[in-house]
């Protein structure tokens, strides 16, 4: 891609796209500017591991960009627009990270016919494994949904949905990761009880979500034949389930995403005042 990307926000999810882009060479680490607030230290921490470009002066940043990423937190949204909207010109597109901010208000906020096109990757963009959303805002065509598509392959897969979708999507998949190694704590706290190697037990961990992925994304069975698969009867899965159930698991696991989504839609709320 010859277009140059500036990252308004230099965190963790910024620092995930970046060095998925940077390692995928979809542009080159030249074509990378990020800025944030006031962090130096953090801008020169990612200039010295990724080679890119780093500036506190957000004039040149947006200057410098063709694609400018919103990577600051919802409650931060307002006084970054306030800040860019008079570098601004209107052949830039946005591409926005935030959780629950909709493509209207940054529209609104801006007062300009900008492009905006709002994204919700993962983390995995950090090793190209992101599974990212995408939606288009009033004035984004099909093109520029198409470029920042491409842009957003780099680091993983990515779906076009409806923005209505988005609280869900952000829920099961932006959050999502945090609630797989949320289990994954709990399985090394029974390896530390029980004393296992943690050596050999980390290995077997990651091995078995991995091939359980591998067998949801290739196998036609749904989860419950593939978990019938595994549950014997009598078997110890079966005496597994059985306590997750009684434990109330799954409806552990609905109600979590249900609050996630919901949590989407009150930063909406909170932030869009
Ligand atoms: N973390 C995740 O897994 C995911 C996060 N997101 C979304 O990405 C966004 C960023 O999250 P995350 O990276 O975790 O957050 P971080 O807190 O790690 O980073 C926020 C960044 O925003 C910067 N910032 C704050 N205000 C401004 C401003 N006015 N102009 C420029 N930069 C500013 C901060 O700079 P400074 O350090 O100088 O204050 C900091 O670099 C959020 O909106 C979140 O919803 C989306 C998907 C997943
Ligand atoms: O927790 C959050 O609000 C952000 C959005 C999705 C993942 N992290």
């Amino acid at each position: 891609m010859r277009e140059t990307i500036a990252f308004l926000g230099a965190g963790s999810m910024a620092e995930a796209i970046i060095s998925g882009m940077t390692a995928n060479k979809i542009v080159s680490t030249q074509q990378i500017i990020a800025t944030n607030r006031s962090n130096q230290k953090r801008l020169l921490e990612l200039e010295g591991t990724y080679h890119i470009k780093t500036s506190l002066d957000k004039k040149e940043v947006i200057e410098q960009s063709d694609i400018l990423i919103l990577a600051m937190k919802p409650k931060d949204i307002k006084v970054a627009i306030a800040e860019i909207k008079s570098l601004l010109t209107e052949n830039k597109i946005i591409v926005s990270l935030l959780a629950g901010i909709s493509t209207g208000f940054i529209q609104q906020q801006l007062a300009t016919k900008n492009p905006i096109v709002r994204v919700m990757p993962n983390t995995s963009a950090m090793i190209g494994q992101s599974a990212t959303t995408i939606t288009s805002g009033k004035y984004a065509s099909a093109e520029h949904v198409h470029l920042i598509e491409k842009l957003m392959t780099s680091i993983g897969t990515t779906i076009v949905i409806k923005e209505e979708d988005m609280d869900a999507f952000t829920a099961l998949a932006g959050s999502g990761p945090a609630f797989y190694y949320y289990m994954v704590e709990a399985m090394e706290q029974f390896v530390e009880a029980k004393g296992l190697d943690k050596e050999i037990a980390k290995p077997l961990m990651v091995q078995t979500i991995k091939g359980a992925a591998a067998m949801l994304e290739a196998s036609h069975d749904s989860p419950k034949v593939l978990r019938e698969k595994i549950t014997s009867p009598g078997g110890t899965t079966e005496t597994g389930i059985n306590t997750l159930s009684e434990h109330r698991f799954q409806a552990a696991i609905i109600a979590c995403l249900e609050q996630a989504t919901l949590r989407s839609k009150e930063l909406r709320d909170l932030f869009e005042k």
